[in-house]
């Protein structure tokens, strides 16, 4: 496929997008009916779907409308290559631009600018004060790839030279102990020897940093009470020389590979369906709007109202409540969000602490969306010891 023929394809399924469909059904979709696309075309059509679904208002101002056609206009406008050089009415590429087309669109401003709702900009602003602008900006860019070395299984000299044997490059990163960033080959990961014999891990820096964060010690028994794929338990794990941890899921389904990957990372993981106390540490990774991560998922910052985030608040309330009592006298309970709003965040701590005094704040860190990982929110709270109370 030509450059353009990739802008015309990617014009089509936004069409689709906007008319109801979720990104990754258009995608498949189309991928389906395009026999003709290679790999290198699939994921460049992918990219362009993405850059759009992370600038979704700020490319429709530009472009002067909200046709798939005129929101790839507004991003060539903004991201490159020329315009002109793309709208050439070449072969399966886009019709040459009107007059009214090539003349039209402006410069967004405000919340469109930022590519947000405008109700959640002033979320985002009342979360985040001074640097509430930085962080929507820094959610419009692609996220980096990042990986954990499984220190269970590999030190980051071997763990880089296997990767580079599958023609992969990657680079230590400062934010947590074990991560690498990926400089080239990002998307041979997934088949490559260092993924598949469990030296590597593909998880965000963040999300790294929030486990390295945690106070734990090996022999500790510790629970993992929303589990999910199980990203965080095996980084627990690997922290405690191999584990065990105790993984819990509300919807057992999302922990389906996660047997298969501890055994390929080489931890201990027992699945449990009912969890019961007490534990030195539990770790609750709470369900919420993903907005440090909307860089990945972009479609979220769209879909989200206002009525999500307080039944999230909700739920994630109720978490940290049935989490408390499986928390052992002078044990730790770990409550961390990949979201960048309040409301989720240190306003669920607070709540929390206001029903149960007995568990004291002993750190509260917020990482930032960016360059360095996914926004996330980390609070430890350790619960009073039997003399303390
Ligand atoms: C943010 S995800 C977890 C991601 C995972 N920890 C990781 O690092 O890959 C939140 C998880 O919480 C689970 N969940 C939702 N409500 C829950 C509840 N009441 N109790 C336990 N888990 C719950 C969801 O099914 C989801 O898998």
């Amino acid at each position: 496929m030509t450059p353009a023929a990739r802008v015309q394809a990617a014009s089509e399924i936004i069409d689709q997008i906007a008319g109801g469909m979720a990104a990754e059904k258009a995608l498949t979709n189309w991928a389906r009916g395009a026999r003709y696309a290679g790999s290198k075309d699939r994921a460049a059509v992918r990219d362009h779907v993405f850059d759009a679904l992370r600038r979704w208002r700020s490319s429709a101002v530009l472009g002067g409308g909200e046709s798939g056609r005129l929101r790839m206009l507004g991003l060539l406008r903004a991201l490159g290559p020329a315009p002109a050089e793309v709208f050439t009415g070449g072969p399966h590429g886009p019709a040459p631009l009107t007059e009214e087309e090539a003349a039209g669109g402006a410069e967004p401003e405000g919340a469109a600018a930022l590519d947000l709702p405008d109700w959640l900009w002033e979320r985002l602003r009342e979360s985040q004060g001074e640097v509430a602008e930085e962080v929507a900006l820094s959610l419009r860019d692609r996220a980096e790839v990042f990986l954990r070395i499984n220190a269970l299984k590999a030190d980051a000299d071997v763990a880089l030279e296997v990767l580079e044997a599958d023609g992969i490059s990657a680079e230590r990163h400062s934010g947590a102990a074990g991560a690498l960033r990926v400089t080239q080959g990002a998307r041979k990961i997934a088949r490559s020897r260092a993924y598949l014999d469990g030296l590597l891990e593909l998880q965000d820096a963040s999300s790294q940093a929030v486990v390295e964060a945690l106070p734990l010690e090996t022999g500790q028994r510790v629970l993992d009470y929303c589990a999910g794929g199980g990203g965080k338990t095996l980084a627990l794990a690997a922290r405690l020389g191999g584990g065990p941890v105790l993984a819990h899921d509300a919807n057992p389904r999302r922990m389906s590979d996660l047997p298969a990957r501890a055994e390929r990372a080489s931890a201990v993981v027992e699945i449990v369906s009912a969890p019961s106390g007490p534990h030195d540490l539990v770790l609750c990774d709470a369900p919420c709007s993903g907005s440090g991560a909307w860089r990945r998922s972009p479609e979220g910052k769209w879909r989200l109202k206002p009525g999500d985030l307080d039944r999230l608040a909700q739920t994630q309330g109720e978490i940290l409540d049935a989490a408390a009592g499986l928390v052992a006298p002078g044990g730790v309970l770990a409550y961390v969000t990949c979201s960048v709003l309040t409301q989720e965040n240190g306003q669920v701590v607070d709540a929390f602490r206001a029903r149960h005094p007995e568990f004291k704040a002993e750190l509260f860190r917020e990482y930032r969306p960016g360059r360095e990982g996914d926004g996330f929110y980390l609070a430890v709270l350790r619960q009073a010891g039997q003399g303390d109370r």
